[in-house]
């Protein structure tokens, strides 16, 4: 297994804020990391930074041996915010058109080549039937389906998801994690999944990230999602509960807002 993505050392902070500090991650291809933690505790921050838009205040971040850069095609972007509002008169095709070319803004006809790809990569998540229909109108799961299309457009090395799960029911929260894991084995992508709720993705991942109160843990789900592990960085008796293959946790202190790790 090659590394596409290694973290060394790297801390990150607003002001005097710090979000986490002395983290080291190495991602594999073909490998997917859930991103779990708190509300604030720096699981966007975390993309921001591989995705080049943000400096690391310490350490390092490497993609595929070179320094993370802004723009690098061979990373694939899920975004956290709904796509469109109203009036956006862009269709499903359009938005993984997008994809497909990139930066090359301004290419004349679409190709006959680029449709085959589009239709390609439409049909690989499922979205052929509503490819015409404008993005706006489509529901949460039918544009993170489109979303996944999009990022997968350039044939990324290593997928980052912000909470794609984020307001779809549970049917399409199955529909959109079995999306990103068969991309990740067909394209042996390395994968950074943010998650407030582990379960949905918990037959999938490999290993977690959790971040708590500036600290971290890496390591898969049994070794991290543990009463003791998230006690200790929460600094509070949390509660681990699993129960019919589900993950619960219980007793988060209220200023983290949420439950950060699994509902
Ligand atoms: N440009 C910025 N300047 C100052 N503070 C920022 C900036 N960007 C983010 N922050 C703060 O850093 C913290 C971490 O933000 P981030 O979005 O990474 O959290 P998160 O773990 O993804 O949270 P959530 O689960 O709510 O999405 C937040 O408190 C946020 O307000």
């Amino acid at each position: 297994m090659s590394d596409v993505l290694t973290l060394e050392q790297a801390a990150v902070g607003f002001g005097s804020r710090t979000l986490w500090d002395g983290l080291d991650l190495q991602v594999h291809s073909g490998e997917l990391i859930a991103v779990l933690g708190a509300n604030g505790s720096g699981k966007s921050t975390l993309l921001k930074v591989i995705l080049g838009q943000l400096r690391l205040r310490s350490g390092s971040a490497t993609f595929l041996g070179t320094p993370v850069r802004r723009g690098d095609r061979r990373i694939g972007y899920v975004p956290q915010q709904r796509l469109a509002e109203d009036g956006v008169p862009l269709r499903g095709r359009d938005l993984v058109a997008l994809g497909v070319d990139g930066h090359r803004w301004g290419v004349p006809l679409p190709s006959r080549r680029r449709r085959q790809r589009v239709n390609q990569l439409l049909s690989s998540v499922g979205a052929e039937a509503y490819a015409s229909t404008p993005v706006s109108s489509l529901s949460g799961g039918e544009q993170q389906r489109l979303r996944i299309a999009q990022a997968l457009a350039a044939e990324p090395r290593l997928l980052l998801c912000d909470e794609p799960l984020l307001s779809l029911d549970l049917p399409h929260q199955r529909l959109v994690s079995d999306l990103v894991d068969d991309a990740r084995r067909r394209l042996d992508l390395g994968v950074l999944f943010v998650t407030h709720d582990i379960n949905p993705i918990l037959d999938k991942v490999d290993r977690l990230l959790y971040i708590a109160n500036q600290r971290f843990r890496i390591g898969t789900p049994d070794e991290v999602l543990t009463t003791e592990v998230l006690s200790d960085l929460y600094d509070a008796q949390v509660e681990v509960i699993r129960h019919n293959g589900r993950i619960l946790v219980a007793g988060i202190p209220e200023q983290h807002h949420e439950p950060a790790g699994a509902r």
